[in-house]
């Protein structure tokens, strides 16, 4: 008999690894406090999909990602996936900001191995907790040759989504994590079933590699609403912001009363990246503002969260503005 697939599980805390007071508390308990080895003792079921091994790469909610956190995580995964011994690997995670850091391994690290985030709604100590499902489906699918050269995905609710796609779309219900794109496939009872496949660059196609980044530029993302006004635009300027994120209305619209603080931090050489409030769709260049004028770039259909990982990223190889809107057509 074969020997089992060889995953490796980075923890980093999150609600997967939460704990309430009661098993009704399913949304009031304190995340990142049930230990790798802990959560992996709790489901011996994975022994029957990989021979697994755990490791804590830290202990936080998401919420509390740094940059910082995003490349130690980023490194550690780039060496793992070196490591002829190992076949998959999974980073529990907290949901927040999960989709963060899943679009940026699926930019820098360059393995077609598969790479898995998963993270649970509902500590494991609720009732009808999704953690131990979420994750032995992570660990099956990181397990599985089929799921390699896909880019970074993410395992919750049953389906397998890519990690350039999917956001968390609801702060209650288990169904939390949604592409407008749809899931990739899906994972039932330690089985693939697989419908699409992402059409954008990512890992081994990547431009980008962790192990030639060792730090990243400041973004900052302002948000568009109603009687909007500039000083949060103008304080990111001076705080030495690189490139900074509109999260506009509608179509990436932008208020009329911003646009000349927007255009004075062009001036300045500070990128003005347009991105959209609303979750769907996506941004259409010279739509609603003559971005070829005024040297803006569109985050195609990119969440103004994802689009601050890009710029981080695509800022760590260029500063040319038309260069970064290639990258964003692309990735
Ligand atoms: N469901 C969760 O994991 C939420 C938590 N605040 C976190 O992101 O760490």
């Amino acid at each position: 008999q074969a020997a089992k697939p060889h995953v490796v599980v980075l923890a980093t805390g999150g609600t997967i690894a939460g704990a309430g007071a009661s098993a009704a508390n399913s949304a009031t308990y304190a995340a990142a406090k049930v230990p790798v080895d802990k959560l992996l003792a709790g489901l011996p079921e994975l022994s029957s999909v990989a021979k697994v091994s755990g490791e804590q790469v830290f202990q936080i909610a998401s919420e509390s990602f740094t940059n910082e956190h995003l490349l130690k995580l980023g490194q550690r995964v780039s060496a793992l996936a070196k490591q002829e011994d190992v076949d998959g690997i999974v980073i529990t995670h907290g949901t927040d900001t999960l989709e963060e850091t899943a679009y940026f391994l699926n930019l820098v690290v360059r393995t077609a191995k598969p790479i898995v985030v998963v993270g649970s709604m509902r500590p494991g100590t609720a009732l009808s907790a999704d953690g131990a499902l979420n994750l032995y489906d992570a660990v099956s699918v990181a397990a599985s040759k089929d799921a390699g050269g896909k880019g970074v995905l993410v395992t919750m609710n049953d389906e397998i989504q890519s990690g350039r796609d999917v956001s968390k779309t609801i702060n209650i219900k288990t169904e939390a994590f949604k592409s407008q794109w749809g899931p990739l496939g899906m994972v039932v009872e330690g089985r693939n079933y697989w419908f699409r496949a992402p059409a954008k660059r990512h890992t081994t196609g990547s431009e980008f590699n962790i192990d030639d980044i060792q730090a990243l530029p400041a973004v900052d993302i302002v948000y568009g609403y109603g009687n909007m006004n500039t000083t949060g635009i103008e304080a990111y300027g001076k705080a030495g912001v690189k490139a900074l994120i509109h999260a506009g209305t509608g179509n990436g619209s932008v208020a009329a009363q911003a646009v000349p603080a927007l255009q004075a931090l062009r001036a300045q050489g500070v990128q003005v990246i347009r991105s959209a409030r609303v979750p769907d769709g996506f941004v259409l260049r010279n739509a609603e503002q003559p971005d070829d004028k005024y040297d803006w770039v569109v985050a195609h259909d990119l969440r103004p969260q994802k689009a601050r990982i890009l710029a981080m990223v695509a800022l760590t190889r260029t500063q040319d503005s038309k260069e970064l809107q290639r990258i964003f057509w692309e990735y």
